[in-house]
């Protein structure tokens, strides 16, 4: 996935196409660079293999008529099949540039690699893809923009919709590549500019700039995470192992068990927790991970959010909480919901998760980490980050671990967004590290390599 890059909705993206026709940049152009830039990669991954080109009604399929001329010019063995004809504007001018035979979908034979222009942003509607799924059932898939049969904004499957080895994301990454059920049917995503300037609140995550300690700090300087235990004493040891490894100069551990993960841990009795949650040196309070939701759980998420200290709520504490009670908060906040602790704390809603998540940061004040295979980070000023962590982080406890290093960057940066960031970009590098049937615990002593990659 390109890191940082921007993510427009279609109403977006063709807002800032008819931006490029105020330039004097019109739609033939925009479709022509297109179809360079499909050729180009079809060429590379096709490699000398016979190519079959589907072609759709709409403006994707002028981009594919496009590319197999240009294909076809450069000596590649091409095919094309059609569903619908393009009837006017620069597809039609492209579909008239092909000079070779167009047949149906259901007469064409298969080919070893396909380049799939059938739908791209325009898709509206569920569309019967049984003879497309014919012809792409063991083919290398190119997709031009997004695998057809996407609702380019949910990320929702309509129908048959294909499933890409590698998309070629045209002007912007649109948010079907990085969010919902769309994603993982990208494949490789690409993306080519195509000379379209674009703006957007949203981005993918990008590895961030972490610099070591200055040589004047100190462990408290360096920030002081202080991690409220409970019930499972487990969760909170992997946030506090993972804060350690996260960068925080100190880290303290309130609960019943008296084990630590690292001797570098402090321990206070859980009794210290009202005096761990009103100690004004700490630079980053985690509640949530393991918790329980008893009466002493409550009292104590009641009284950190009463506090003035940066917070970090996750697990069980989502659940103690109310909208309001974050709102009245004037300190930092961030909530790290899984998407059943995000519905039955902000509602479920039909909405596309991006903007659930931009709600919820507005309505709460806080930074929402959405988590889950499309993991949305929004502020309440509305910006977006959106990571594709690895799968294998679908294990128990990791989420305790990404909240641990939430608080660590909390506690280093003290800017909630930014931390989130680090933080989530920390955690799925260390899975990527981890790599393949990883535990929890594995995560955070790789956390000090994906920090040293940081530079
Ligand atoms: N962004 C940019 O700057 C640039 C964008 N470019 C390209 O344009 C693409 C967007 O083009 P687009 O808007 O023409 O839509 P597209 O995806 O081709 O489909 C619309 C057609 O499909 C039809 N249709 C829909 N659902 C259907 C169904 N179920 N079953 C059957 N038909 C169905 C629909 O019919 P209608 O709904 O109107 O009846 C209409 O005819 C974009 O993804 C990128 O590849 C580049 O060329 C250059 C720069
Ligand atoms: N299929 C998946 N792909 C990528 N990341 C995932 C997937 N499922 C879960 N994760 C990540 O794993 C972590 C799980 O967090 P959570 O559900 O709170 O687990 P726990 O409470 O057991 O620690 C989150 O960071 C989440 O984004
Ligand atoms: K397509």
């Amino acid at each position: 996935m390109p890191a940082g890059a921007p993510i427009l909705s279609a109403a977006q993206m063709a807002a800032a196409e008819a931006a490029c026709a105020a330039r004097g940049i019109v739609p033939a152009d925009l479709m022509e660079r297109a179809a360079h830039a499909v050729a180009r990669e079809a060429a590379r991954f096709a490699a000398g293999r016979p190519i079959l080109v589907l072609a759709g009604p709409g403006n994707n399929g002028g981009d594919a008529y496009g590319a197999a001329c240009l294909l076809r010019a450069a000596g590649c063995d091409v095919r094309v099949a059609a569903l619908g004809e393009p009837r006017a504007g620069a597809a039609a001018a492209m579909r008239a540039r092909w000079a070779g035979p167009v047949t149906s979908l259901a007469d064409a034979p298969p080919r070893p690699f396909v380049i799939d222009g059938l739908f791209g942003t325009g898709m509206s509607r569920a569309f019967d893809g049984e003879a497309a799924a014919r012809l792409c059932e063991d083919a290398f898939i190119l997709s031009i923009d997004l695998p057809s049969g996407i609702d380019a904004d949910r990320g929702a499957a309509l129908g048959d919709a294909i499933r890409a080895d590698v998309t070629l994301a045209l002007g912007s990454l649109k948010f079907a590549h990085v969010a919902g059920e769309a994603a993982s049917r990208c494949g490789h995503v690409l993306l080519d500019p195509i000379g379209i300037d674009v703006s957007s609140s949203a981005r993918t995550i990008a590895r961030p700039r972490i610099n070591p300690p200055a040589a004047a700090e100190h462990k408290y300087s360096r920030g002081l995470v202080c991690v409220i235990g409970g019930a499972m004493g487990g969760a909170a040891r992997l946030a506090a192992a993972a804060a350690a490894r996260g960068g925080a100069g100190y880290v303290v551990l309130a609960s019943d068990d008296r084990r630590t993960p690292l001797d570098a841990i402090v321990h206070r009795e859980p009794d210290a927790r009202s005096d761990t949650i009103a100690d004004v040196r700490t630079s980053a309070l985690l509640i949530g991970p393991g918790l329980g939701r008893d009466a002493a759980a409550r009292a104590a998420c009641a009284q950190a959010l009463a506090s003035d200290l940066p917070l970090v709520l996750d697990g069980d504490a989502l659940a103690l909480i109310s909208i309001a009670a974050l709102a009245a908060r004037r300190s930092p906040t961030i909530l790290t919901p899984h998407g059943g602790e995000f519905d039955a704390l902000f509602g479920a809603g039909d909405a596309p998760k991006i903007a659930r998540t931009v709600a919820a940061a507005r309505a709460s004040g806080a930074v929402v980490i959405h988590k889950g295979a499309d993991t949305v980070i929004a502020d309440p000023e509305g910006n977006v980050i959106v990571a594709n962590p690895p799968s294998w982080l679908s294990t128990a406890g990791t989420g305790d671990v990404l909240a641990g290093l939430v608080a660590a960057r909390l506690a280093v940066t003290h800017a909630p967004m930014r931390a989130a960031c680090e933080a989530v970009w920390l955690h799925q590098r260390a899975a990527g590290l981890a790599g393949a049937a990883l535990v929890a615990d594995d995560l955070p002593m790789h956390v000090p390599q994906a920090i040293a990659e940081c530079r």
